[in-house]
């Protein structure tokens, strides 16, 4: 019998936080249509006139920030060690691959070592918990591309989106007790943002997605693939789980790119209401992330941090996200057992 293999992608990040690796980094991600969905010639007009010229200097500044000196980006050092685990678990029944839908290590190489061990039948996890077009539909279409060039096919399946997984729920719970959450003034679900037409586009009814203001509260036949729906989910899942009343907690959208409306309401915004409210500490959960990242060490407690105390605020705290935490390894096992 043929080996059976796990192909683990994430979104990516830099080979290193120099600004020429940042810009190369920026320049294949945001080149994706699936991320920037505008024709391709305004794309590269936006992308690599405007967007990287300006952002790959200023990002690698926060990259650097974040840089460990052994262990490089935070994101990749937790997808290997996710990687490492789910092999670990498994073992020698299933082969587990690491990817990155951008820069390194690529689809394409990981594709290739798979090729060459003759696996049959590969199990594709884009580690993202609630689909979006630009995260999840990007890791198929990348994958689907590079199968389409291989005389025999394997076996191959995708898993679609997590958001409502228990072993992912029950992961950001037990990491949020270590903080006491229940003595916290306010609790932030603070989801990666996503363009409002990139919303729009996954409500197959056209009758759904943003025509009321709750749109999102429960996931119906029009927005079973709403990234914000998913994130709603998501977020009530945890707060149930840990007993966070509703009004204890806010649901938002941070790392916001350009001028067209993205998803709302903005983290920022709502750490600045929050502060002028009187609250003086807040408790973050960053449940788009299945590992820490540029986005949660630096974003949530650097730049959220700086700008709640700036308003009289005292205290930001982030909840680690699932990283290499043995009850995040069990649910990844589970959900390759069960498929
Ligand atoms: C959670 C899934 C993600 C979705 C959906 C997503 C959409 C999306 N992102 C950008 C622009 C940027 N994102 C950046 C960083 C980044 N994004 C995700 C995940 C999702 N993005 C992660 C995990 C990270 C961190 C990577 C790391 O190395 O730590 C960045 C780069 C950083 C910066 O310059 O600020 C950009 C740019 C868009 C435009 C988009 C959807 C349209
Ligand atoms: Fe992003
Ligand atoms: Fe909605």
């Amino acid at each position: 019998m043929g080996k059976k293999a796990v192909l683990l992608v994430n979104l990516g990040t830099p080979d290193s936080p120099s600004t020429a690796d940042v810009r190369t980094y920026l320049n294949e991600f945001l080149m994706d249509p699936r991320v920037i969905d505008i024709n391709p010639i305004s794309r590269t007009l936006l992308v690599r006139g405007v967007i990287t010229p300006f952002r790959a200097p200023k990002s690698a500044k926060l990259y650097r920030a974040i840089w460990d000196d052994k262990t490089g980006s935070p994101l990749m050092h937790y997808s290997l060690l996710q990687q490492k685990a789910l092999q670990q678990r498994l073992g020698d029944e299933y082969i587990v691959e690491l990817a990155m839908r951008y820069q390194n290590p690529s689809i394409a190489s990981a594709l290739d070592r798979l090729k060459a061990a003759l696996v049959d039948d590969i199990q594709v996890i884009p580690l993202f918990p609630q689909y979006a077009s630009a995260s999840t539909g990007s890791v198929y279409d990348k994958v689907m591309e590079l199968l389409s060039q291989w005389p025999t096919k394997p076996n191959v399946s995708f898993i679609n989106s997590f958001h409502d997984n228990e072993g992912m729920i029950a992961t950001f719970a037990d990491n949020a007790l270590k903080h006491n959450p229940q003595t916290y003034d306010h609790v932030l679900f603070s989801f990666h943002g996503l363009p409002q037409r990139q919303l729009v586009k996954a409500d197959h009814t056209h009758l759904h997605c943003l025509k009321a203001s709750d749109c999102c509260q429960t996931i119906t036949e029009a927005n079973k693939f709403c990234y914000s729906a998913q994130s709603h989910q998501t977020a009530k899942l945890i707060a149930e789980k840990l007993n966070i009343p509703k009004e204890k907690y806010t649901i938002c959208f941070q790392s916001r790119l350009g001028s067209d409306p993205w998803v709302q309401p903005y983290t920022s915004e709502i750490v600045a209401r929050l502060a002028k409210e009187g609250k003086k500490s807040l408790l973050v959960f960053c449940p788009a992330f299945v590992a820490d990242c540029l986005e949660t060490v630096y974003e949530v407690t650097t730049e959220y941090g700086d700008e709640f105390k700036a308003l009289g605020g005292e205290k930001v705290q982030l909840v680690e996200s699932l990283n290499d935490s043995p009850i995040w390894i069990d649910a990844l096992e589970k959900m390759v057992r069960e498929n």
